[in-house]
């Protein structure tokens, strides 16, 4: 194969009280990226559409990963990628990811599947240190497995699926103002008291029982966050107003999209998904700030071959 046309999704990582350990793809939305196999060694990255970032391969996390993952596997080629943002970077939706993840995966592909999905997972996060500064797993493990993923642990790194109702359906809205994450992780506390802690896991403990047993009720009561959300939410304007915009029109739960500045809410069926984006897109209607709207599935797959 000398060429692969990749689909890389977009993530909402943390869901609130999954701080840097939980993650899941989006069906529907997501970037478009071409990797073509060069004859000359190094990798260059030669169109970017949808959004202004660096074409420099070092700075660029598709280029970065390219560039560490042919050199760990001896590769005799070279690459050109071509990438087709259609979500913007610093949304809170694992643009940074996308790509990094993209890249971990067509490259796989163009190396006859060298690595499994746990390695591809550790080279995308050094993706994540060149967009952040920080190896973070969760968007990028959520890219790569697909559906809803635990990162159990960071150091060894352990990644785990976990299983969604089907009709467990997300309404994200994107207000068009950039949230860099490394910004963001500087808000959140390094140290929480234990009281804080114990609330937080068992929510977790709670949300995935929940997604296990599509118990749809305790997945809603598990959707809280004491650790991010409290700091983070001054960054995003309107952001109580859109929360209380989608409990009460029928959301289970919503909470900050990964370091933001997207909202996610999640819904019993496509229905009430559709109430909730239409309540919360009437919140930042009543502003001057633009937005955007999306109601996916969560993505079994995750990326792949177009
Ligand atoms: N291919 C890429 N896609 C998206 N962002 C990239 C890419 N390459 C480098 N970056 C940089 O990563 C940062 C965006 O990542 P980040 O702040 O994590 O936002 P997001 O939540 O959208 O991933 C920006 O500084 C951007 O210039
Ligand atoms: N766990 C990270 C996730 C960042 O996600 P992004 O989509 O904003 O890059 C964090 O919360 O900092």
């Amino acid at each position: 194969m000398d060429q692969i046309k990749v689909f890389s999704p977009a993530t909402v990582a943390n869901v609130s009280c999954g701080y840097d350990a939980m993650g899941f793809a989006l069906e529907t939305l997501g970037d478009d990226m071409i990797f073509t196999k060069t004859d000359s060694k190094g990798v260059i990255i030669s169109k970017i559409e949808g959004a202004d970032l660096p074409y420099d391969s070092d700075k660029n996390v598709a280029g970065a990963v390219a560039q560490l993952m042919l050199k760990d596997s001896k590769a005799n080629f070279g690459l050109d990628i071509q990438i087709f943002k259609n979500f913007k970077p610093g949304s809170g939706l694992g643009s940074s990811a996308a790509s990094a993840s993209g890249a971990a995966f067509a490259v796989n592909q163009l190396l006859d599947k060298r690595y499994p999905d746990l390695e591809l997972t550790k080279f995308a996060m050094q993706g994540e240190v060149v967009a952040c500064g920080s190896a973070i797993a969760d968007n990028v493990a959520a890219a790569i497995y697909g559906g809803f993923i635990l990162v159990r642990s960071n150091e060894p790194l352990d990644i785990v699926n976990i299983p969604t109702p089907t009709n467990l359906i997300a309404t994200i809205i994107h207000p068009q103002i950039e949230i860099k994450t490394e910004d963001a992780r500087k808000v959140v506390p390094t140290q929480i008291d234990l009281k804080t802690a114990i609330s937080q896991w068992s929510n977790v403990g709670g949300l995935i029982s929940g997604l296990y047993s599509n118990n749809f009720d305790l997945i809603g009561r598990s959707l809280v966050d004491l650790v991010a959300e409290p700091n983070r939410k001054k960054l995003i304007p309107f952001f109580d107003e859109v929360k209380h915009a989608a409990l009460k029109s029928g959301a289970l739960g919503a909470g900050i999209s990964g370091s933001g500045p997207s909202i996610f809410a999640l819904s019993e069926g496509l229905e009430t998904a559709k109430q909730v984006e239409y309540a919360i897109a009437s919140v930042y209607k009543k502003s001057d700030i633009d937005f955007s709207t999306y109601v996916s599935q969560i993505s079994k797959t995750g990326t792949r071959i177009q």
